[in-house]
């Protein structure tokens, strides 16, 4: 669904993938099916998120979740504690949150602030209510195949990638970036689509060599632009997970992600913008997910 060509004055010019614009169509859906979930069990969903410490990007962000959250219908519980939060008391919550029957969805925002175990805290949530995937229970499930909570990133780039390509058999993805957040878990997801798949990370010798590989390139490494457009075999889909703040000579702040758009753009076949594709697309899933882990608790199962 809705693409449109870029308007660049090069020969090709690739499709553009609009995440905007399907992330509201998925949020949507998911308003409907929690009206129709209300209407069965007369459960509202519920979504806590925790955020510690004051990140300005991390507010933002946060505060998108929970006005996205009432517009689908659900709850959202915001808890934002301060820098000095011990590990003991952001576990002592998360441990309240679990026992909590109104709430069926937890997300702790990472990064969390030096000194606070990460792994141990995101450990913490129930796996029935991790609604980023990220706790050992539903990542080990992902891994051997089983369903369970995958993480909303990952989880949006896939949707838009069978939105644009349909069945992915045999096609060569390859993934820069290997992070348990996002590289690592949408590898075992386009493995399970039938993908061939290579991942690239910081300690690969020639990662434009193996991009350049790709019938699918997903790039999630934090470094802005680092792919340009010699990475790129002509027609590849190009999904780009990266969003750097940056500022413009004349002051003003802008997103920037992994990959030159206006060059790759050039190349390859179809290309997410940033902002607009990706972002999203994450927190349409972050809904999703809540909706699904609801239905998990009340129903017993996975949508
Ligand atoms: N436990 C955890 N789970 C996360 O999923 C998580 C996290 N921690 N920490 C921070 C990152 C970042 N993240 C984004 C979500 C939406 C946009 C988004 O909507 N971006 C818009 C632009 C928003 C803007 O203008 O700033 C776009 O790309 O169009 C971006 C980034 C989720 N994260």
């Amino acid at each position: 669904m809705s693409s449109t060509s870029t308007s660049l004055s090069s020969g090709h010019s690739a499709q553009l993938i609009d995440g905007k614009a399907f992330a509201a169509t998925l949020r949507n859906r998911v308003r409907e099916e929690v009206q129709a979930f209300h209407a069965r069990h007369a459960v509202t969903p519920g979504l806590a998120v925790v955020l510690v410490g004051n990140d300005p990007a991390s507010e933002v962000y946060v505060r998108n979740k929970a006005i996205q959250t009432h517009h689908a219908g659900m709850r959202s519980f915001m808890h934002m504690l301060p820098e000095t939060t011990s590990e003991e008391e952001l576990l002592g919550l998360v441990d309240r949150l679990n026992k909590d029957p109104e709430i069926h969805g937890i997300l702790v925002q990472l990064p969390l602030p030096a000194g606070l175990d990460a792994r141990r805290v995101t450990n913490a949530i129930a796996p029935e209510k991790d609604v980023d995937g990220l706790g050992e229970v539903n990542a080990g499930r992902l891994a051997v195949n089983l369903p369970g909570i995958v993480p909303c990133t990952p989880l949006g780039c896939l949707l838009l990638l069978r939105d644009q390509l349909g069945d992915m058999t045999g096609l060569h993805a390859v993934v820069i970036g290997c992070s348990n957040l996002v590289g690592k878990p949408l590898a075992l997801m386009l493995l399970a689509e039938g993908c061939t798949v290579s991942i690239a990370h910081i300690h690969t010798r020639d990662p434009a060599a193996i991009a350049r590989e790709a019938d699918i390139l997903v790039v999630a490494t934090g470094c802005r632009e680092l792919v340009r457009k010699d990475w790129v075999k002509p027609g590849a889909t190009v999904i780009d997970v990266g969003i750097t703040r940056t500022t413009t000579p004349d002051g003003k702040s802008r997103l920037v992600g992994d990959v030159a758009f206006d060059e790759v753009a050039t190349v390859a076949g179809r290309i997410t913008p940033v902002p607009g594709g990706v972002g999203p697309m994450t927190i349409a899933c972050l809904l999703s997910n809540t909706l699904a882990a609801a239905r998990l608790q009340i129903e017993g199962k996975l949508p």
